[in-house]
């Protein structure tokens, strides 16, 4: 038998052995029932059995392991042993050892850690290639031979490398590199495969350590966080058991884009939401101007609320007395005041501190009727208890956060006396406030307010971890509502602070995660992109000076791509578009939200079908995404039109664009009537190398002081058939050499011209 055929007659073994554990988890499945001691036990097992059953009943034929690692003689405990490493584990028959091991069990760690550099005791990693079920090639490491020796490429059958891509990340393989290139379909799919170090440090960070991590576009974020859950829920699932695992996204478009990676990876108990479905405690129907948003956002609104709730709690103006039969039981004003004063000393939330004083009362007025001899029952307490609470109503009364909010909507003149100015109180005050609370149309932030405050009165659900992304964009009120859901648990934080659109987005991550309730936390930093070519990532950090945000460049991983900047209208739109269609991959066309539905039109009547959302779609090839819905997602060859309007539709528009920019996995093409923004056409302070490489068949490139570019090609304009780059570009050779010129194909500098390895940064 060759290695290869080996390797294929062990994933014969892998799946026989899914079989049996399927057969076994069947079989768990009726016997469990009958052998738990008692119902809530029985309960337990059997969700837990059928749950294996049904994932490995799910189980889709697919690649039962991605790896192998052969370690030598040298580490003790696993010298000379084999390990396949997987999606899940495998189990031999027999008491042998498994035949896959986790991909999240400590000796995997070792498969995304080792290097030449460091092999920890591996002589040989092998990663393998898979085409549609089958496995096809594989490709060795010899660890064991030091930094100089690169991959051995094992036999090819077929296996699709992609383009033939030389030296790539720290020597990686093709068959790392044809993963991080291939063309992107559909949903976002799992990395287990390729997880590189400095993200593996990240998923697997303990669970009492909360996370900020400062990523660029394309560097593995989100990945990192679906990853970090699913390894959390594997090493700690008995202590996350109660609290859960949470993750929040920006919108549903996203949500849907990720909702398929923690299935995949076994991991389907994770609740993945919003952070305004989560508080969406009452339907939002109103919609605020900026300046009021503005204002609901300000962590001073915390101080505002909790003053218009704690206003509620009064003196009691008499004392309480509960009619006995023919006695009365009294409790004077001065006791009840002390009683609610250490009740308020303590500090709980205010139903709590209600309750507590219900409770006090209650006692004193028990002790008071058990000293004449009164005898005590269940049905006396009730009663005593329910006089009390009603006489407490009078000095600390039950309320909603509705009733709370309507109030300091309609006057908030009090609770914000010394914290909010004239002019943003006025901001925030309903100009015609509505008769009641209950026929108050919320906003999207007064939802925030409102369960700031049912926080003031409660404390809500906590989870075990909770993972953000884009937490960039939340506002410190928003903030506050993710702290209370975590403040004992832990945290993942993931953003840019170059990505941040919205008005209060933050521009320091010290101060975001003291908002976060974890101010001491780390921020670590991802710098190596993974979805965007090296050429459009280069275009988009030309923007960073603009966005005063102390962030570091990021740098790609990916030497293919290409950029085009085209000059024309929606027809220019269209036949990009049908150009796009030529390759393989899914086809983003990003517009500023007012022309989404025009370039909607444009594309559906020259005959092209359209997905319903800007989530990629395996089945309708083309979305069209509004600018503000095209965060985290990612289509093959993106069109992006018109950068100004993008640019002027928002205060952050620059940050928008710049989001814009990176959404590109193979080609973007920039399309553009109105003159480019300027940070787009002017020279970067510092621009590096990018390549001296020309694709077959093309025209030469040309060199600039920066370096050379690829070979060029102009496009026609699609009506005017004329043929053109952009001409404000023209305007700077630099410009020119980068982008007008227009096209980068087959660029292939090793990675180490470029590319740093990821750093890490406190905050000072
Ligand atoms: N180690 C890896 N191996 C293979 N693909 C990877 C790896 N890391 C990231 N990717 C891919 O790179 C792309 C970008 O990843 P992801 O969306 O997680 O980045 P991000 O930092 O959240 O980006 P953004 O902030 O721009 O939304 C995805 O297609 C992801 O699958």
């Amino acid at each position: 038998m060759t290695p290869l055929e080996e390797e294929q007659a062990y994933v014969e073994r892998c799946r026989e052995g899914l079989r049996r554990m399927l057969d076994g988890a069947r079989h768990n499945v009726v016997v469990g029932e009958t052998v738990a001691g008692d119902r809530y036990s029985a309960e337990r097992l059997g969700r837990h059995l059928k749950s294996l059953a049904k994932e490995l009943g799910e189980d889709d034929g697919g690649p039962p392991f991605f790896g192998r690692l052969d370690f030598g003689p040298a580490v003790s405990e696993h010298a000379g042993r084999r390990y396949h490493i997987g999606r899940r584990h495998v189990s031999a028959d027999g008491g042998c050892p498994p035949l896959v091991i986790d991909w999240r069990a400590p000796i995997s760690r070792t498969f995304y850690q080792a290097s030449a550099r460091d092999p920890r005791g591996v002589a040989v990693r092998r990663r393998f290639g898979w085409a549609g079920g089958e496995l096809t090639g594989f490709e060795d490491e010899h660890l064991d031979r030091g930094p100089d020796h690169g991959p051995d490429h094992g036999p090819d059958h077929g296996m699709d490398r992609g383009a033939d891509h030389g030296a790539d990340l720290d020597g990686a393989g093709r068959i790392l590199t044809a993963e991080i290139e291939r063309p992107r379909v559909g949903p976002m799919r799992d990395i287990v495969a390729t997880i590189q170090p400095e993200q593996d440090d990240l998923v697997r960070a303990g669970l009492e350590e909360s996370l900020c991590v400062q990523g660029g576009p394309g560097t593995g974020k989100t990945a990192v966080g679906l990853h970090r859950a699913a390894y959390l829920l594997y090493a700690h699932r008995k202590r996350l058991s109660r609290g859960g695992v949470l993750v929040l996204g920006p919108n549903r478009a996203f949500l849907g884009y990720i909702s398929a990676v923690l299935p995949a990876l076994g991991e389907v108990d994770v609740e993945q939401t919003t952070l305004d479905a989560l508080l969406a405690r009452v339907p939002a129907r109103g919609i605020d101007g900026t300046d009021a948003a503005v204002v609901k956002h300000d962590v001073r609104m915390a101080e505002v609320l909790r003053r218009a709730l704690h206003r509620r709690v009064r003196e009691p103006a008499e004392p309480l007395a509960v009619a006995d039969g023919s006695s009365r039981w009294r409790v004077s004003r001065s006791e009840l005041r002390h009683v609610a004063e250490e009740a308020r000393r303590e500090a709980m939330p205010y139903a709590v501190g209600r309750e507590r004083v219900v409770a006090r009362v209650a006692s004193l007025v028990r002790s008071r009727a058990e000293a004449r001899g009164r005898t005590i029952d269940t049905a006396w307490t009730r009663r005593t208890t329910r006089a009390v609470t009603s006489a407490v109503d009078a000095f600390w009364p039950a309320v909603r956060p509705e009733e709370v909010l309507f109030e300091v909507l309609t006057d908030c003149s009090e609770a914000a006396e010394g914290v909010l100015t004239a002019a943003e109180r006025a901001a925030i005050t309903w100009a015609r406030p509505p008769r009641t609370h209950r026929s108050a149309a919320w906003t999207a932030a007064d939802l925030i307010l409102l369960d700031e405050l049912a926080g003031l009165i409660e404390r809500p659900r906590g989870y075990g971890h909770v993972i953000v992304d884009e937490a960039q964009d939340l506002s410190p009120m928003q903030c506050r509502a993710v702290a209370r859901r975590s403040e004992h648990g832990s945290l993942t934080v993931l953003g840019d602070l170059a990505q941040g659109t919205t008005p209060w987005a933050a521009r320091d991550w010290a101060e975001q995660m003291a908002h976060l309730g974890k101010p001491d936390t780390a921020v670590m930093a991802l710098t190596t992109g993974f979805r965007t070519p090296a050429v459009v990532v280069e275009l988009a950090n030309r923007l960073l000076a603009e966005l005063a945000v102390d962030v570091p460049p990021s740098r790609s991983f990916r030497r293919d791509g290409r950029l085009r900047v085209l000059r024309g209208h929606d027809p220019a739109v269209v036949t990009a578009v049908f150009e796009a269609l030529g390759h393989e991959g899914s086809i983003g066309v990003i517009a500023a939200d007012a022309s989404a539905g025009r370039l909607r039109a444009a594309l559906t009547g020259a005959g092209l079908a359209v997905a319903d959302g800007p989530t990629p779609d395996p089945s309708v090839r083309i979305s069209v995404v509004p600018a503000t819905l095209c965060k985290g997602l990612e289509y093959d060859h993106v069109v992006l039109a018109e950068p100004a309007e993008i640019v002027a539709a928002e205060e952050r528009g620059l940050g928008r664009l710049y989001v814009a920019l990176t959404r590109a996995v193979s080609r973007l093409d920039v399309v553009h009537r109105r003159p480019l923004p300027s940070p787009l056409t002017s020279p970067p302070d510092v621009m590096p190398t990018i390549g001296r490489r020309s694709a077959p068949g093309a025209d030469a490139g040309t060199t600039g002081r920066t370096g050379a570019t690829g070979p060029s090609r102009t496009y026609a304009e699609p009506r005017a058939g004329r043929g053109s780059g952009s001409p404000l570009l023209g305007h700077s050779a630099i410009a020119r050499s980068a982008c007008a010129v227009i096209v980068s194909e087959g660029f292939t500098p090793r990675l180490a011209d470029t590319a740093e390895p990821s750093t890490m940064c406190r905050p000072s």
